[in-house]
């Protein structure tokens, strides 16, 4: 049995030969993504195809959008119930009673009309926008090659059954910053990261900084109804960031699509573990943190999450149920559902 600070068992996928190797190649890859998304449903994934300079340099114009003024930010209207696009300030998300410390830009597919995505001025951060559309396409890319792979397992009448649910390519990218915060405050829980949740979509990539606090549900102990529930009950492993790896997870409608073949697990950011937290900086003249000592280092991440065309019926998929595996879920239509959680979200 592993303890809490042992790096979890998440299997570490090489999707290199997916992308370069044979028909045989491809099959063994996919069936190994089947086997890690039936068991944790969340995988690290090397040889992604995304250049590590591509990401890095999206970590730093993350950085650099960050690192505006407040009043720079802010100055594009953010998201708002239905609309999420643009840049929302620290303290706007609130999840359960949860004050979540982070800020966040929000950008989608260029050509999606049904929400346009909101940009700072050219002026203040020139090449932001390129670059942002450019990443949104690889990750875009990198999606589509492993729901090739999925159809692949289920060997769906058409490689590109999945795919084609996802022409519109509808998806999100997401810049995050969790601000350097006082670490007493953080365990007390007066403020959070992000609390426990599981993703909505189908799939998603997370880019993660080298600071660490991802962590997933203990899968052994997941047996909890809802995401608040096993919060106060459950136990969960870090995800400890692996340089060159994107991370995999699979969403609530994938879930739901392969009849729980593959897993919708639960997953929360909070501090990196304790050796990993800074002294303050006995100079600073912040105020907010004067009187606390120990804070925890900001963190940067970038999680890109796929949905399907808001036409799509969610249904069991052939290969994930029988006679002997019924149906657990009624068809639900993929638009209907987005926009009642967001308004749920936002309301
Ligand atoms: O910041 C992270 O590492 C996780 C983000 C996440 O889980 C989400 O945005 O759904
Ligand atoms: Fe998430």
């Amino acid at each position: 049995m592993t303890s809490s600070f042992d790096t979890p068992d998440i299997p570490l996928i090489d999707f290199g030969p997916f992308l370069n190797g044979s028909a045989g190649d491809r099959t063994q890859v996919a069936a190994s993504i089947d086997v890690a998304f039936k068991s944790h449903g969340f995988i690290y994934l090397r040889n992604h195809g995304i250049n590590q300079r591509k990401v890095d340099e999206c970590f730093r114009w993350s950085k650099r959008f960050f690192d505006l003024t407040e009043l720079e930010k802010n100055m594009q209207p953010s998201q708002s119930q239905s609309h999420y696009r643009g840049y929302s300030g620290v303290g706007n998300e609130k999840v359960r009673e949860h004050i979540c410390i982070k800020e966040g830009f929000g950008c989608g597919n260029p050509v999606d009309r049904s929400q346009p995505n909101i940009w700072p001025p050219e002026e203040l951060l020139p090449g932001f926008r390129a670059f942002m559309e450019n990443f949104f396409g690889e990750c875009t890319n990198l999606v589509h090659q492993l729901l090739y792979s999925l159809s692949l397992v289920l060997d769906l009448p058409s490689s590109d059954a999945l795919s084609g649910s996802h022409v519109l390519s509808v998806f999100n990218l997401d810049l995050i910053h969790y601000p350097r915060v006082p670490t007493q405050l953080l365990h007390a829980g007066t403020i959070a990261r992000l609390p426990a949740h599981s993703d909505l979509g189908t799939l998603t990539l997370l880019f993660q900084d080298d600071i660490g606090g991802l962590e997933v549900a203990d899968l052994a102990s997941a047996n909890a109804e809802n995401s608040a529930e096993f919060e106060k009950h459950g136990s969960f492993k870090p995800v400890k960031p692996l340089p060159g790896t994107v991370i995999v997870n699979v969403g609530y409608l994938l879930m739901r699509w392969s009849n729980g073949r593959w897993k919708n697990t639960i997953h929360r950011v909070v501090g990196p573990l304790k050796s990993m937290a800074v002294r303050d900086d006995p100079r600073s003249t912040k105020p907010d943190i004067s009187s606390l000592e120990d804070t925890t280092p900001e963190r940067y991440s970038i999680p890109f999450s796929a949905i399907p065309d808001p036409e799509t019926m969610i249904e069991a998929l052939p290969g994930c149920w029988s006679e002997d595996v019924p149906k657990r879920w009624k068809p639900i239509n993929a638009g209907n559902y987005f926009r009642r959680k967001l308004e749920s979200i936002y309301a």
